[in-house]
């Protein structure tokens, strides 16, 4: 006799409709609990210190894990109650750990064109002229459009994020995910990112994002709103002005930081301890 499910009633602007969730491992809490919703047309930035649960957090919003407490609703569908792999195919991830699969043979415009069949290393017998179509498309869209035929082995750090965020966006997903795609770049490339991030973020069709980042500099202009973790738990959410504050980092990274905000740009130091330069 097969299962029967109650339809959840979930408002269809929310993406994510987290519930106090946690992820435990071995008796230790990773993440949580967290409660957490972002809707339809908003950007997210998820910062903390290494080790406060922002991977763990995104492990369970692209539905790679379950919740060890609470309930995770995802584009409407409940965590444990609904097939994972669909709801996966629908939710755009970019991270190392994705990265990390990827074999150094493979062809920059197949890996992109692959991620609509879910599978990594995996070649289909035939893809339609349309799915090359559209894997160039998100290519140029960040940047990359002259790396198609390369292979994955010969890129550099900041070409490698640009081909995992073509390859997220390459479903056309309803939520995108981006765990630390600044990470490694330098200067320029980190610049670069960040203004291809900004025009998505005002782009109306882009999908709701979430980019989980160490570096208040790496937020691009147009992101609405931020979550702010530490050890775990959230010390700060909401609107992201109101929320990238000195007083906030400050206390999520334990030290006395200090926050300028400028053109839509936030720029983080640790404060100077008055007085430390001082003669005796
Ligand atoms: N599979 C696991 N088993 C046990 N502990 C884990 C596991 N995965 C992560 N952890 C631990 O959970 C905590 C949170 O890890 P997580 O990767 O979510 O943090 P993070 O904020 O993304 O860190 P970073 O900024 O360093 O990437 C860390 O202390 C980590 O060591």
């Amino acid at each position: 006799m097969g299962v029967v499910r109650t339809p959840i009633e979930t408002d269809p602007d929310l993406v994510l409709d987290l519930t106090d969730v946690s992820l435990r491992r071995d008796g230790r809490t990773l993440v949580g609990p967290v409660t957490w919703q972002v809707e339809l047309d908003e950007r997210w930035v998820v910062l903390g210190p290494n080790g406060a649960g922002k991977t763990s957090l995104l492990r369970i919003a692209s539905a790679l894990e379950y919740p060890s407490t609470g309930s995770a609703v995802i584009l409407g569908e409940q965590l444990g109650r609904t097939e994972v792999t669909e709801l996966r195919s629908r939710v755009g991830l970019s991270s190392a750990a994705v990265a990390g699969r990827i074999p150094g043979d493979e062809v920059v415009k197949d890996l992109v064109v692959s991620a609509g069949y879910a599978v990594l290393g995996r070649w289909r017998e035939a893809y339609d002229e349309a799915d090359f179509d559209r894997a160039a498309d998100t290519l140029e869209m960040i940047g990359g459009e002259h790396l198609a035929d390369r292979t994955w082995g010969t890129l550099s750090e900041g070409e490698r994020k640009r081909v995992l965020i073509a390859r997220a966006m390459m479903t056309d997903p309803e939520l995108l995910l981006l765990d630390e795609p600044g990470a490694g770049l330098d200067l320029g490339g980190r610049e670069d990112l960040v203004a291809r991030l900004a025009d998505m973020a005002l782009d109306p069709d882009a999908p709701a994002t979430v980019l989980v980042t160490h570096h208040v500099e790496e937020i691009p202009p147009g992101f609405t709103h931020a979550m702010l973790l530490a050890e775990g738990g959230v010390t700060a959410t909401g609107l992201i002005d109101d929320v990238i504050t000195s007083e906030n980092l400050s206390r999520a990274f334990a030290q006395s930081i200090v926050v300028d905000a400028v053109d839509g740009r936030y720029f983080a130091r640790r404060a100077r301890r008055s007085g430390r330069h001082r003669r005796p």
